[in-house]
């Protein structure tokens, strides 16, 4: 008998590589459910609101809303479903305090960045700018093709034929991280630890661990279509997005969490399918999830052995840790004239990778000032942390730490707003238990890095899986974390999904 099918495909989250991969899908012409179990879409890029704040839940610095190019993934995305944001240019991507009174700030402007970095290393000026031009190289590739799934063999034909040296170009820097390609250029130590950060404010590991082809996304899509602030809030992205889902006859279902993949029977008469908390089966031709891989493939098929190919993937990749962040309201005083918009501190070199070590800063309000009540401001501040330092407490003990490690960090950052304690207003503590809680990620994991030197890309994931029909997608996929990196997840695997239903 043949199963009946509630849709042709069902994503699991609603996160943004949830959301393109859906709306790609929908456009193109399958019948697609979302489940989403939270109570609004957007995961990691979602937002909530606290006595007239309107916070962002983690992503902040948002690549991808360039007008220009094909890497404007986050455009492409809304203009798919006929929809778009206005955004709010970001004249500095980070303003970075560190160690020896290294403040340096990258500047939308290329040249600016590069001769200011120049002018406090002028022996490294020659290599700083062959450095940055390499990762250009890598970007220009990127942004001369079309973006689709590596998996869907006549877009790769497609692809090569319309621009085979750029195709070459990737295929060359795939296995490769930035650290090797600074350390052609440049050999002063106090540059490439400055190097390291640059990647591991977004990467969560240093240089050496970085793939190449990341690399040259941020380094130079910053300057490219530049970071740009959708105007209302980060969650706009995905508010927009379930909107044009349903206008091209997509369902998202909210308070829907997946207890369960089915995945498809030996004698392939079943189709895959997955359960609800509230025990209802939904059946479809090919399941989605983006969910993280750790959860997909240890939580959700229950009854499955764990694929080799899996196996092999975690040893390859370990969790980074997950933050502790403080969602801070605070009187606009608190705020010196001009400050940019994001910040990265850190004292000592050697605590760059330690719990707590790093901090990011991000006060969305210096450019969106309606996200805040008149005359506040929203100061996000997040340091990376394990779910380890948070486990096996008492609720007292529990709400002691936060209460003081929120205090630490804001001590800390009096270094660079030294009005902030006086003038806090608004304070919500985060920290590894709540982005497992709210965001259903495996030990709040941040996503996948490395467990030792990568061949930069090509140790990732794409969106199929082992289990037949079953596809992934989000951060655990190629190319990894950040919500460009995710739409591209998501344009891939809504391609690669279409072309396996016949729809492309
Ligand atoms: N740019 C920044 O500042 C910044 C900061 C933090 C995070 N990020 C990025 O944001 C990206 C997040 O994108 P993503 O698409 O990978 O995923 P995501 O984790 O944001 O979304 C996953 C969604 O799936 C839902 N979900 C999980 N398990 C489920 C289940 N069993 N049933 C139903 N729903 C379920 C979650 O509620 C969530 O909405 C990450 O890549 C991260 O790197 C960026
Ligand atoms: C055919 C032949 C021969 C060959 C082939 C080859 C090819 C074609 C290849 C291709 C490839 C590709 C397509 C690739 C792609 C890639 C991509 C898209 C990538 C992307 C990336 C992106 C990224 C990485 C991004 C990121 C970002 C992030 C993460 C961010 C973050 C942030 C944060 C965390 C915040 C911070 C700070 C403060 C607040 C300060």
């Amino acid at each position: 008998m043949q199963q009946r099918l509630d849709a042709d495909v069902i994503v699991i989250g609603s996160g943004i590589g949830g959301l393109v991969t859906a709306t790609q899908l929908a456009v193109k012409g399958a019948s697609v459910i979302v489940l989403e179990r939270y109570l609004i879409a957007g995961g990691s890029g979602g937002y909530f609101e606290r006595n007239g704040y309107h916070f962002d839940v983690g992503a902040s610095m948002i690549f991808g809303f360039g007008d220009h190019g094909t890497t404007n993934l986050l455009t492409r995305a809304l203009a798919a479903v006929h929809m778009q944001i206005e955004t709010i240019p970001d004249p500095v991507q980070i303003h970075y305090h560190l160690p020896n009174n290294l403040e340096i700030e990258v500047h939308r402007d290329y040249e600016q960045f590069i001769q200011e970095l120049g002018d406090r290393f002028p022996h490294e000026r020659e290599g700083i700018r062959k450095f940055y031009d390499e990762c250009w190289k890598i970007f220009n590739c990127l942004n001369a093709i079309e973006l689709l799934s590596l998996e869907e063999w006549r877009y790769l034909m497609r692809v090569f034929f319309q621009n085979p040296f750029a195709c070459l170009g990737l295929a060359a820097y795939l296995p490769q991280n930035v650290g090797d390609i600074a350390r052609k250029y440049i050999s002063d130590g106090e540059l490439l630890q400055f190097i390291d950060m640059e990647c591991y404010c977004w990467s969560v590991v240093p240089a050496e661990r970085t793939p190449a082809i990341n690399g040259g996304m941020v380094f130079s899509d910053r300057h490219y279509g530049g970071i740009n602030y959708p105007k209302g809030g980060v969650g706009k992205i995905a508010e927009k997005l379930a909107e044009g889902l349903g206008k091209a006859g997509g369902e998202i279902r909210y308070g829907a969490r997946v207890t369960e993949i089915i995945p498809k029977a030996k004698s392939e008469q079943q189709a895959i399918g997955v359960k609800l908390a509230n025990g209802e089966i939904l059946y479809a031709k090919k399941v989605v999830s983006n969910a993280t891989r750790w959860d997909t493939f240890s939580n959700l098929l229950k009854s499955e052995p764990l694929p080799n190919s899996e196996k092999n993937w975690r040893s390859r990749y370990q969790q980074s840790p997950s933050f502790l962040s403080l969602h801070l309201g605070v009187e606009a005083a608190a705020i010196p004239e001009g400050a940019a918009c994001h910040h990265i501190l850190l004292e000592d070199w050697a605590d760059m990778e330690k719990e707590q070590g790093t901090i990011f800063v991000s006060i969305p309000t210096l450019l969106d000032p309606s996200l805040a009540p008149t005359g506040y401001h929203i100061v996000h501040t997040f340091t990376p942390s394990w779910m380890q330092e948070w486990q096996d407490l008492s609720p007292a003990a529990y709400e002691e730490k936060k209460e003081l490690a929120a205090k630490k960090l804001c001590d800390r950052l009096l270094a660079i707003f030294p009005k902030l304690e006086a003038c806090l207003d608004y304070q919500e503590i985060g920290t590894p238990r709540s982005h497992r809680r709210f965001l259903g990620r495996s030990n709040g994991t941040y996503g996948p890095i490395p467990t030792g030197k990568p061949w930069g890309l090509l140790g990732m994931p794409f969106n199929r899986t082992s289990v037949p029909d079953l596809y992934c997608v989000g951060d655990s996929t190629f190319p990894g974390q950040g919500l460009n990196a995710v739409a591209f997840s998501g344009f891939a695997c809504g391609h690669l999904v279409a072309a396996t239903l016949g729809l492309v």
